[in-house]
Formats: C-alpha cells, structure tokens, sequence
C-alpha cells in the first residue's frame, strides 16, 4: 500500500508532470495505486494523492450507497487525460476525497465530457463519458491541475 497525502500536504496543490515513460514502473505504480484505492474504498485515485506528481489516475466506479446507479466498470487507469468538450448541463452530487477523509460535499460537475488519453501501453483513447463516471474523471482530473475539493466547494 502506498500513503495517501492528505489535504494540506505541498503535492496536493501542484500541477503533476506528463507521463513520458511507458514501462514497467508505470505498470507497478499502477497496481500499487490500484490497491491503496480499493483497500480505501475508493472509486478513484490520483498518483499526485500517492505522492508522485504525473498526470495519472485510475477511475473504478461501482455501485455504491451514495451512487446506487452507478456502472460497475473495471478500473481504467489514464494517463496524460485531456477534456475535449462538455456538456451545457452540470450536475449536483455528492463526492468525497480519500485525501480529506470523512468529508462530503455537493459539487457542480458536467454531465457528460468528451476526452483523450493514454491508457497503461501508451496508447490513445478518446470517448465520451457521462454521469458518475464522468464526475469521477473530473475529479481525478483536478487533482492533477493541484485542485482539490475544498476550492470546489460552492
Ligand atoms: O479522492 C479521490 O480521488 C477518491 C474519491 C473519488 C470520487 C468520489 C466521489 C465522486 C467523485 C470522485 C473517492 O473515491 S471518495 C470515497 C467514495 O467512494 C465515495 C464518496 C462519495 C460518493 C461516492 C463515493
Ligand atoms: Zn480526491
């Protein structure tokens, strides 16, 4: 397992560094990110949340209390990940952050996104993506600009 930092910790707030190299490592840092986020109970995590600042995350939604709809989906990781476009329509709903443990709040996300990025071979994928899934992604995807969910609190 690796640590979680927790809200306040330096990583947290800086932008992760593109994933240049696509080798074993890569793979090794995914699986440990893989087991810290299921062994939190997590639907997502950020390598910026495990200390090492690049820009990649694993989103693994299931169902769960809060989101029973939810898509059981096999963890994705992405890497270098871009938003292409969004929807004109946002959402209300509740997210939680494994690195500001016991709290919950309200965030506004997109409904749905268009994005790009490289999975673990390095090679590029682009899909549309909508509800929880989505808002995991746009989660993820601000831990890896350095924002977490106290500036997104509205
Ligand atoms: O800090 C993280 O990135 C993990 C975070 C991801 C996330 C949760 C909810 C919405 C978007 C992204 C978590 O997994 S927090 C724990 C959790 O499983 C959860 C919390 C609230 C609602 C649903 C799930
Ligand atoms: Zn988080």
């Amino acid at each position: 397992m690796l640590s979680i930092a927790i809200y306040g910790e330096k990583i947290l707030n800086q932008q992760a560094e593109p994933v240049t190299v696509f080798d074993n490592q890569l793979h090794t840092l995914a699986d440990d990110m893989l087991a810290t986020m299921q062994q939190a109970h997590g639907v997502g995590i950020a390598a910026p949340q495990v200390h090492r600042s690049l820009q990649m995350f694993i989103m693994a939604s299931n169902p769960n209390s809060r989101y029973s709809d939810a898509p059981m989906m096999a963890p994705q990781v992405v890497i270098n990940p871009q938003i292409l476009q969004t929807s004109v329509e946002q959402i209300r709903g509740e997210e939680g952050c494994l690195s500001l443990p016991q709290e919950r709040c309200q965030v506004a996300r997109f409904e749905s996104i268009e994005v790009r990025y490289q999975d673990i071979s390095g090679e590029w994928c682009q899909e549309w993506l909508s509800g929880f899934v989505a808002r995991i992604f746009q989660h993820e995807f601000d831990h890896l600009q350095g924002i977490t969910l106290r500036e997104r609190m509205s």
